[in-house]
């Protein structure tokens, strides 16, 4: 199984945002620590998501980051990507982890230590934990479970712990100290002014 990067980027395909514009300012910045999640809103059509992930699969290689698809595990096969992103509403993990094989990476979203060793069990190499902090990139969260949420269940695996849901460089200390391997961001990124900028504060804060 691939190594995980630290810095998760997750596609924001909002209208008006641009995010093969952010992930080329990210990629010669993070390189190999960037792991950019291909996410697509739910009334996007396959074949929207699929061009999407063929793009992002191609940028991503050259600097040997890695390419995720949320969801949509027939996309990542299809291009080629190195697995896949599964939450509540998509397929279970197990399920998820006989579609796309033993050696994919496969991450799975996880609030609490239960269903965290659950998803583990079940096949996930890595959890995505959270929202972590209050967010307005999705709409529906439960209540955000901060650090001390995140040391929970990083105590409950043995896979890395991904922290997500309204993660800024500043914030990332305290996520760290409480057991994250890494982070997932659509806004910090997507919303920046100088997104190479924020992609190197992102991982100064992730590396220190
Ligand atoms: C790294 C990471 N963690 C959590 C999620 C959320 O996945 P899910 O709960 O399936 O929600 P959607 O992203 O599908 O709306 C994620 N995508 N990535
Ligand atoms: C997809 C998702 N799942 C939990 S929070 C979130 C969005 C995170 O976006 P942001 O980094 O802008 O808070
Ligand atoms: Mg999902």
């Amino acid at each position: 199984m691939p190594s995980l990067g630290r810095l998760h980027l997750i596609t924001d395909t909002r209208p008006g945002r641009d995010p093969l514009t952010v992930l080329r300012a990210a990629l010669p910045v993070a390189r190999a620590e960037l792991v950019v999640q291909v996410r697509v809103e739910d009334d996007a059509t396959d074949r929207q998501a699929y061009e999407l992930a063929r793009r992002v699969v191609a940028l991503c290689r050259p600097y040997g980051a890695t390419c995720l698809v949320n969801d949509r595990l027939h996309v990542a096969l299809a291009v080629d990507a190195a697995g896949g992103h599964v939450g509540a509403d998509d397929l279970p993990v197990r399920a998820a982890r006989r579609v796309l094989g033993s050696a994919a990476v496969l991450g799975a979203t996880a609030r609490e230590p239960g269903s965290a060793a659950e998803a583990v069990a079940a096949g996930a190499s890595y959890l995505g934990v959270g929202p972590c902090h209050a967010t307005t990139t999705k709409t529906g969260l439960p209540a955000p479970i901060g650090p001390a949420g995140v040391r929970a269940v990083a105590a409950a695996v043995d896979v890395p712990v991904i922290a997500i849901g309204g993660v800024t460089a500043a914030s990332v200390p305290a996520l760290r100290a409480a057991g994250a391997y890494g982070v997932a961001v659509v806004g910090a990124l997507s919303g920046a002014a100088d997104p190479a900028r924020a992609t190197a504060e992102l991982l100064g804060a992730l590396t220190c």
